[in-house]
């Protein structure tokens, strides 16, 4: 029995359908990352699996449990930890309070690990803790009770990149030991450290599940060539080419460099590069942003302001016809 099995979630608010459809299973001792931009849905899918909201059809099991049957949710929510994207704790307790509410009701096997390693300050009260000790205090709470599976809304934001690490750090020890985690996020550099798999939402409705690994094939290689003399661009028209750049300017020995990202046969490539006196060659692995970009298509999908791992807000489909459409 898979974690998590969703079968045709639907959730539509009146102004809109949420989710669509939503069909995938979380399976046991797995990391599996949901990913999609601001406003496709996560959330939404989150909040159905923790029976905070009904789905209009469709159903979601949590560790076997029906979580539209109170009390089998009751049960199965016992054994998890979740983190929402802003955690609400009462304003006026202090961060010990909290901990001591949440040890009184779900029990409390580690908080003193968990407090070395996320370090929130316990002795102030939450109006005056910054967002970033809200999400340690969180961290502490969802896993303080030494649950089988964690449901995490966005978990990194707020930390600052020590505190990332260290939390990536500590998750992958927790798969280790069996624990299976659920998480959300619309930053792709962690979802390709931490996750087995990942699915792709977009506009409520699942774009894919897959290995990350079979993500980044499909998504090709990153190119860049220098060559001495400027490559024709009809010589570079040849399949899985994407997004070419030349650039004569910047190429610092001269010469001209050409990059894009390449979904052929390399041989082929090669082939017709042989033409052609090359100064130097790289070909790398995609960077998930382009594996995003290729997903949910048109300009600005990344809007590159937080080191470019973000996907902007309000990215929407064009839905190209281009042949790495799903
Ligand atoms: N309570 C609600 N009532 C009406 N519409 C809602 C409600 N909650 C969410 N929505 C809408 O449903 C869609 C999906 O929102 P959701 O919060 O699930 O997305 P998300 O992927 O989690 O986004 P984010 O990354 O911003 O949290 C959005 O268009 C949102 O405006």
């Amino acid at each position: 029995m898979a974690a998590i099995e969703l079968e045709g979630l639907t959730k539509d608010y009146g102004e809109g359908v949420a989710n669509d459809g939503v069909t995938f299973d979380v399976e046991r001792g797995e990391i599996f990352g949901y990913l999609g931009p601001n406003g496709a849905g996560k959330t939404t899918t989150i909040r159905t699996v923790l029976g905070f909201i009904s789905p209009t059809a469709g159903s979601a099991r949590l560790l076997g449990r029906d979580v539209t049957d109170e009390e089998q949710l009751l049960e199965a929510k016992r054994r998890i930890g979740y983190l929402p994207d802003s955690p609400a704790f009462d304003e006026t307790a202090t961060g010990q309070e909290i901990l001591d509410l949440h040890g009184s009701i779900k029990g409390d096997e580690r908080s003193a690990e968990l407090l070395e390693l996320f370090d929130p300050p316990l002795d102030r009260e939450i109006r005056a803790y910054s967002r970033g000790n809200v999400q340690k205090l969180g961290l502490v709470t969802t896993f303080m009770h030494d649950p089988e599976l964690v449901i995490l809304d966005e978990p990194t934001s707020g930390l600052d990149p020590l505190l990332q690490q260290r939390f990536t750090e500590f998750l992958r020890a927790e798969r280790e030991r069996g624990l299976t985690v659920f998480f959300s996020s619309h930053i792709l550099s962690e979802v390709r450290k931490l996750c087995d798999r990942v699915g792709i939402i977009r506009n409520g409705r699942l774009v894919t599940v897959e290995p990350v690994e079979s993500l980044l094939d499909r998504s090709g290689k990153l190119v860049r060539l220098h060559a001495a003399e400027s490559i024709p661009v009809q010589s570079l028209e040849i399949d899985g080419v994407h997004d070419l750049e030349t650039d004569s300017e910047s190429a610092s020995s001269g010469g001209t460099e050409h990059v894009f990202t390449f979904t052929g046969d390399v041989n082929a490539l090669l082939e017709v590069l042989r033409s052609y006196q090359l100064l130097d060659l790289s070909i790398e692995e995609a960077p998930l942003e382009d594996v995003f970009m290729r997903f949910y298509g048109g300009d600005g999908a990344a809007d590159g302001s937080d080191g470019g791992d973000r996907v902007a807000a309000g990215a929407t489909a064009t839905d190209d016809g281009g042949d790495d459409d799903v």
